[in-house]
């Protein structure tokens, strides 16, 4: 979790948190304090849920990465009388903790199959809101929680923004998959056209990266021709044995929202608009 947020969940738990600020300049300065990559992503982040947690909005779910701390802080800004009666589920262990340390409520997905909204970042988002996730290894729970939400946005920040999946995304789609199977599903993965499929392999352990979920994960690049066409990847690597989800989402997501470099904010839609800000207005 970011310094950063750390200091604004510490400073709201047990004591009163801020009554939700009207749209004005006022929250500006925040935002100020934060440059690059950074203060994209909080643009980003802010005005998604500005725009789509609403008052009446009580059962949320939260997104995995570096750009979901920036969703927390803003919803923990609405105030504790609006997120006291509120339900928020995780799409594994970053965003639990996330949730736990901002003294929000937890829930699970098996107890509210049903969300108002889910906000979650992605690794690239192509022209019709296909995405590629998982570069974190949460795209089983993040599908679902998806999937269950009445309203799916993406928050990101502009290298994200892609016409065509792959363009920036080379590491390939993520696929989680059942441990045993692992081998057999690399050269059905081969035999599908994507030579370079491998094991995702930890970083300070040694052997592969295990999923919340006790799954291996295998990462598979495709050609850029065949990212022309997400859907179909999606339903060819689903029909492989001992696939468990595929970190494609395709016709999930109702909107996506870029913070740009420049302080501008790019947002898609689902039916392919695309509406740029120039200030960030809320
Ligand atoms: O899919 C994910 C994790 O599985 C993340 O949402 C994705 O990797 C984006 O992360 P970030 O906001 O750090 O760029």
């Amino acid at each position: 979790m970011s310094e950063r947020l750390n200091q604004t969940i510490a400073s709201s738990v047990g004591t009163p948190i801020a009554p939700p600020q009207p749209p004005s300049s006022s929250s500006k300065p925040m935002r100020a304090a934060l440059t690059g990559i950074d203060a994209a992503k909080q643009l980003a982040a802010w005005t998604a849920v500005d725009e789509h947690v609403l008052p009446e909005h009580k059962l949320i779910g939260i997104g995995s990465g570096s750009t979901v701390p920036f969703v927390v802080e803003r919803i923990l800004a609405q105030g504790k009388e609006l997120n006291k009666d509120r339900v928020f589920l995780p799409t594994g262990f970053q965003s639990k903790e996330l949730i736990v340390n901002a003294g929000l409520t937890l829930g699970d997905v098996d107890q509210y199959p049903n969300l108002d909204v889910t906000i979650d970042g992605a690794d690239e988002v192509d022209r019709r809101l296909n995405c590629i996730k998982g570069g974190g290894a949460c795209q089983l729970r993040e599908k679902v929680l998806a999937e269950a939400a009445e309203t799916f946005i993406i928050v990101a920040d502009f290298r994200k923004n892609s016409e065509t999946l792959g363009t920036t995304w080379k590491q390939g789609v993520p696929i989680e998959v059942t441990p045993f199977a692992y081998a057999r599903l690399l050269q059905n993965l081969h035999r599908m056209g994507s030579k370079a499929a491998a094991l995702r392999m930890a970083k300070a352990k040694a052997g592969p990266v295990v999923t919340d979920n006790g799954n291996f994960v295998i990462d598979a690049p495709f050609s850029s021709s065949r990212y022309e066409e997400p859907e179909q990847i999606l339903r060819e690597i689903k029909m492989l044995t001992g696939v468990v989800e595929v970190g494609l989402f395709c016709n999930m997501a109702k909107a996506a929202y870029f913070g740009n470099e420049d302080g501008s904010i790019t947002i898609k839609l689902a039916d392919g608009t695309v509406h740029k800000r120039e200030h960030r207005d809320v």
